[in-house]
């Protein structure tokens, strides 16, 4: 049987699993390929770490040495970030190497460009493990979703954020601590800051957005929140009210346009997007004919990740023997019109401190009608002399909501702390 032989950039926690799983299922991969896979080269920083490193593998800290070698067929980055990946994705496209990666960062900013010179060259470029690490997304929307209009898609996309947040709710850990354990569990990125800022999450939607709508946007498009301000106070009140606050993303169609967003949000309890924990992600793609569909998995690991990048492997493998290589991975393209904040409606999660004295409750109230926004559900808790009040609205727009922050910040002793959507 012929060999198709693959050079990884990167050996950490996603290269180590990709490696394990090559060498562990080669019986079925030739089984379904037709070909034998062999990893013959992998670039690494410091080889002094990957001394152990068997089955003559040939590990090296110098790009040209892969791309150079006309051998290799398959290059598959694992680095992550955006320098030297991007370079060295180039590198081998320009010769004709087929590349796979698992770089949201690097897709989400460069991927039309990247997907651009791969198709010139008659290379394939794939990236399944860029969004949800192991859940089988991207391929699962481009194939079965190819004929239904899909109108929303959204769900937990980030495994380090819904880890911290599971183990501070269920096991009281503090935030430093279970980020902490994320990292050592290979969840993380090399530095979190990604990851508990939404920017990771926001890298993901970018992708789900393309391969959804057809739309190309940037990060910069739409509002980013992250878990890093987020209070252990806010997180009991919504537990109180019946929801759990979990980092979401949206990408979603309203009228003609799509609103994208990343930010913490509060989740009823039976929703099924409230029962995932841990590093698990979930993703709620709904489409006109089909109605709401749920994809559940490990958004991140070594192992789970590491079989989506495998299962790009393969489809690269088969288009090899096919001679078939340099179709786009995704091909779905339409304008994108961001929504307007005003066609944008949810309830919302209000926390808010004012000093616990008569007439401030009323200045709450007159703000919230002359916006013509309303309660629907609120509390009241008091410490040294400062009030707490959480409210959960009826559903409010963008504008009233954005209307609501103005007259706020104009009351000198009303502060509000938080604001959140609740989900339906
Ligand atoms: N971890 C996860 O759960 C998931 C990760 N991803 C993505 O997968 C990619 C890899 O992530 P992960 O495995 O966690 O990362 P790690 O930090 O564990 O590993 C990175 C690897 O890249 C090597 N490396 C870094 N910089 C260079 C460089 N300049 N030249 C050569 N080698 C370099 C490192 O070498 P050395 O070991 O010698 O220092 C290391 O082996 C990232 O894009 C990440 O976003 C996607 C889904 C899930
Ligand atoms: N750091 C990422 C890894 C997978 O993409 C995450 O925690 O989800
Ligand atoms: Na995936």
């Amino acid at each position: 049987m012929e060999t198709v032989q693959i050079g990884m950039l990167g050996l950490g926690t996603v290269g180590s699993g990709v490696l394990q799983m090559i060498q562990n299922n080669e019986d079925k991969v030739a089984n379904v390929t037709g070909r034998q896979l062999n990893v013959k080269k992998v670039l690494v920083k410091h080889p002094e770490r990957h001394q152990k490193v068997q089955g003559g593998i040939e590990l090296t800290t110098d790009i040209q040495e892969i791309i150079n070698d006309q051998e290799i067929q398959i290059v598959v980055e694992l680095i992550g970030g955006i320098h030297p990946a991007k370079e060295y994705i180039e590198m081998a496209l320009r010769s004709r190497k087929n590349v796979v990666t698992a770089n949201k960062d690097l897709i989400a900013t460069y991927g039309p460009e990247l997907s651009r010179l791969a198709h010139d060259n008659d290379c394939d470029l794939m990236y399944e493990a860029s969004v949800a690490g192991g859940i089988p997304i991207l391929r699962t929307i481009n194939n079965s979703f190819s004929a239904d209009k899909i109108t929303e898609v959204k769900g937990i996309v980030n495994g380090t954020t819904n880890y911290i947040l599971t183990q501070m709710s269920q096991q009281g850990w503090s935030y430093e601590k279970a980020l902490r354990e994320a990292q050592k569990l290979g969840f993380a990125e090399a530095d979190p800051t990604n990851d508990v800022t939404g920017k990771d999450a926001a890298f993901k939607m970018v992708i789900l957005s393309q391969f959804a709508f057809g739309i190309q946007l940037t990060i910069n498009d739409f509002n980013v929140t992250g878990i890093d301000r987020l209070s252990a106070f806010d997180v009991q009140q919504a537990g109180k009210f019946g929801y759990v606050i979990k980092l979401v993303g949206i990408s979603r169609v309203i009228n003609d346009g799509v609103f994208v967003e990343v930010a913490p949000v509060l989740v009823p309890v039976d929703h099924p997007l409230a029962t995932i924990n841990n590093e698990y992600n979930a993703v709620m793609v709904t489409g006109q004919a089909v109605g709401d569909t749920l994809f559940y998995g490990r958004g991140a690991g070594g192992l789970p990740t590491a079989n989506s990048v495998l299962s790009d492997i393969t489809s690269v493998t088969k288009n090899l023997v096919l001679k078939t290589n340099g179709n786009f991975f995704n091909n779905y393209q339409q304008r994108y019109i961001p929504a307007t904040t005003d066609q944008v409606a949810y309830p919302y999660f209000l926390s808010i401190t004012m000093p616990d004295i008569t007439g401030q409750m009323l200045k709450l109230t007159q703000i919230m009608t002359e916006i013509n926004a309303s309660f629907s559900q609120i509390t009241q808790t008091e410490a040294n002399g400062i009030a707490r009040i959480v409210i959960i609205t009826h559903a409010m727009s963008g504008s009233q909501l954005h209307e609501f922050k103005a007259q706020i910040a104009s009351e000198p002793t009303i502060n509000l702390d938080a604001a959140y959507k609740v989900l339906k």
